[in-house]
C-alpha cells in the first residue's frame, strides 16, 4: 500500500517526527539523501532501529520516495533553513504532480516562505510554512505546530499534524492554522524571540542568586520553590541543568559562557525594527548573546573596569522572584504586540488567544503564564490593559525597581531585567522627552515637529538660529 505522508530529511527533528507519525498509526515514507561516505543508508538504518517504524518505508532515491506516496502527496521537509530548502524543492519538483503539498517544518525566514508560497502557487504546488517547536523530545512526544499557508491545504494535512501535536489541557491539539503564507514561520520566529528573553531572564536570575552566595544546587532549590508561582518548561530544564554534577563540580561551571544563536532572534530584531515595534527585550536578549561572544575582550575589560563593589546586593530571593515575574509579563506583552502589529500590516488576522493556546504545551515557551494569556487574549489584544495583569505589575513593580537598582550598584549585568522596567517607565509616561528629539531633528535637519497645543496634527518648522 502507498504511504499517506512523506518525511524528507532525517536529522534530529525529522527522525523524531517520523517516530511520532508512525506511533500515531500513519503509514509513512521516510527519505534521507545519500552522500557517499557521509550519509549512507540513513533511512534504512533508522527504520531498523525502531519497532514503531516497521510499517514505514525508507528511501534515499527521490523518485521511488515520491512514487511511494498517495496523491495528493503530503511531504514534510525537515532540512536546514536557507538555500537548502530551495535546492530540495527544485530536486523534488520534476517528480511532483499538480495539487501536491510541501510543508517546510524548519526554522525558515518568513519572508522566504512568502516567496516560496507564491512561487509554488504558480506551479500548482501547495506550500505550507510550519513552525515546529519543542526540540527533539517535543517532536517525538508532541510538538507545538504553527501552520501558515492556504486554509484549504491546511485541511489536507490537519489529520496528521494535529494527531502528532502536543495536547492542551482540554486535550485539543497544539497545532492550528495560523494564517496565510509566511504567518506560521513568522509566529515561530517570534516564539523564539520570546524564548531568547525567557532564557536570558533565567540566566540573569542565576547570576544574582550566585552573587548572593548560592551554589548551583542551592539556586536550583530556590527555583524549585518558584514553580508554584511561575512554572515553565524553561524553568524546569534550568533546575535540571543546575543540578547536573560532573565529578565534584557542577557541569554549568564548566560550560563556556558564549551563547550561540541560529538566526531567529536576529530576524525577530530586524523585523521588529522594520515594523516599528519596540520589542526592546528581544533585541537586548539577542545582543546579550552577541556580547557573550567577546570572551577575550570581556576578560580584558574586567581587568580595566574592576568591580568596585564586593558586597552582596541587598535583595531577597522573593524580590528576585517578583522581578522575574514582572519581566516575563513585559516580555510576553512585547512579543504578542509584535505579532499583533505584523498581523495588521500583513493582513493575516491572527488569533492571539488561539496562538497562546497552542503554546501552552509542546513548545519551548510553554508556561503557566501562557495558560493565563489564552483567557486574557479572548477579551483584549493588549495585555497591559487587562485588570489582573495591571494589578500584578503594580504589585511587582517595587521589587523589580529594587533588584535592578541594586544590581546596577553592584555592577551585575541584567540587560533584560532592567529593560523590562525601563520599557514600562518609557511606556507609562504621558509626557516623555521625545520632544527634545523632535526639536533636535528640526534644528539640524528641518524635519519639522507637531505641537501639543495644535490638535490638527500640523507639522511645524522653526528657524532655531
Ligand atoms: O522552539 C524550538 O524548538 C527551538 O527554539 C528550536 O527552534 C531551536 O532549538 C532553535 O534553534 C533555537 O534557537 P537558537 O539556536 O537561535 O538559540
Amino acid at each position: 500500500t502507498t504511504s499517506e505522508f512523506g518525511l524528507f530529511g532525517l536529522g534530529v527533528m525529522g527522525k523524531s517526527l517520523c517516530r511520532n507519525l508512525a506511533t500515531n498509526g500513519f503509514k509513512i515514507s521516510m527519505f534521507n539523501r545519500h552522500v557517499e561516505g557521509v550519509e549512507e543508508d540513513i533511512a534504512k538504518n533508522f527504520k531498523a532501529q525502531h519497532s514503531e517504524l516497521d510499517q514505514a518505508e525508507a528511501f534515499d532515491d527521490i523518485s521511488s520516495f515520491i512514487n511511494s506516496l498517495q496523491t495528493p502527496r503530503k511531504i514534510m521537509l525537515m532540512v536546514n533553513a536557507g538555500k537548502t530548502i530551495d535546492h530540495v524543492i527544485e530536486d523534488l519538483f520534476p517528480f511532483l504532480s499538480k495539487g501536491d503539498i510541501l510543508i517546510d517544518g524548519g526554522n525558515s525566514n518568513y519572508n522566504k516562505t512568502k516567496e516560496r508560497f507564491a512561487y509554488l502557487k504558480t506551479k500548482n504546488i501547495h506550500f505550507i510554512g510550519a513552525g515546529v517547536s519543542g526540540g527533539e523530545e517535543g517532536a517525538l512526544k508532541g510538538p507545538s505546530i504553527m501552520l501558515g499557508g492556504n486554509k484549504e491545504t491546511y485541511k489536507e494535512v490537519q489529520p496528521f499534524l494535529e494527531a502528532i501535536a502536543a495536547k492542551d489541557k482540554n486535550n485539543l491539539p497544539c497545532c492550528t492554522y495560523i494564517g496565510n503564507e509566511g504567518s506560521g514561520h513568522f509566529v515561530k520566529m517570534v516564539h523564539n524571540g520570546i524564548e531568547y528573553v525567557e532564557m536570558q531572564l533565567l540566566a540573569e536570575v542565576f547570576m544574582v542568586l550566585k552573587k548572593l552566595g548560592n551554589n548551583p544546587d542551592e539556586i536550583a532549590t530556590i527555583l524549585e520553590s518558584w514553580k508554584t508561582t511561575v512554572n515553565s518548561y524553561l524553568l524546569e530544564i534550568t533546575i535540571a541543568i543546575l543540578r547536573k554534577k560532573e565529578g565534584d563540580d557542577w557541569l554549568v561551571n564548566k560550560i563556556m559562557d558564549k551563547a550561540g544563536n541560529k538566526g531567529t532572534g536576529n530576524w525577530t530584531t530586524i523585523t521588529t525594527a522594520q515594523l516599528g515595534v519596540p520589542s526592546t527585550m528581544i533585541a537586548s536578549a539577542l545582543f546579550a548573546r552577541y556580547i557573550s561572544f567577546y570572551k577575550e575582550d570581556r576578560i580584558l575589560a574586567s581587568q580595566n573596569f574592576p568591580s568596585s563593589n564586593q558586597v552582596k546586593p541587598d535583595v531577597s530571593t522573593d524580590e528576585i522572584l517578583k522581578a522575574y515575574q514582572f519581566a516575563r509579563i513585559i516580555n510576553h506583552y512585547q512579543g504578542f504586540t509584535l505579532i499583533q502589529e505584523a498581523s495588521k500590516s500583513y493582513k493575516w488576522n491572527l488569533n492571539l488567544s488561539e496562538l497562546a493556546r497552542i503554546w501552552t504545551n509542546g513548545c519551548i515557551i510553554k508556561s503557566d503564564l501562557m495558560i493565563e494569556l489564552v483567557t486574557i487574549f479572548k477579551t483584549t489584544s493588549n495585555i497591559l490593559t487587562n485588570e489582573n495583569i495591571l494589578k500584578e505589575l503594580n504589585t511587582l513593580k517595587p521589587a523589580i525597581k529594587k533588584v535592578v537598582s541594586e544590581c546596577i550598584l553592584h555592577e551585575l549585568p541584567i540587560p533584560n531585567l532592567s529593560e523590562s522596567i525601563n520599557f514600562l517607565h518609557s511606556f507609562a509616561i504621558a509626557n516623555s522627552s521625545a520632544n527634545i528629539i523632535q526639536a533636535q531633528r528640526d534644528y539640524f535637519g528641518a524635519h519639522t515637529y507637531q505641537r501639543k497645543d495644535d490638535t490638527s496634527g500640523k507639522f511645524y518648522h522653526t528657524n532655531w538660529n
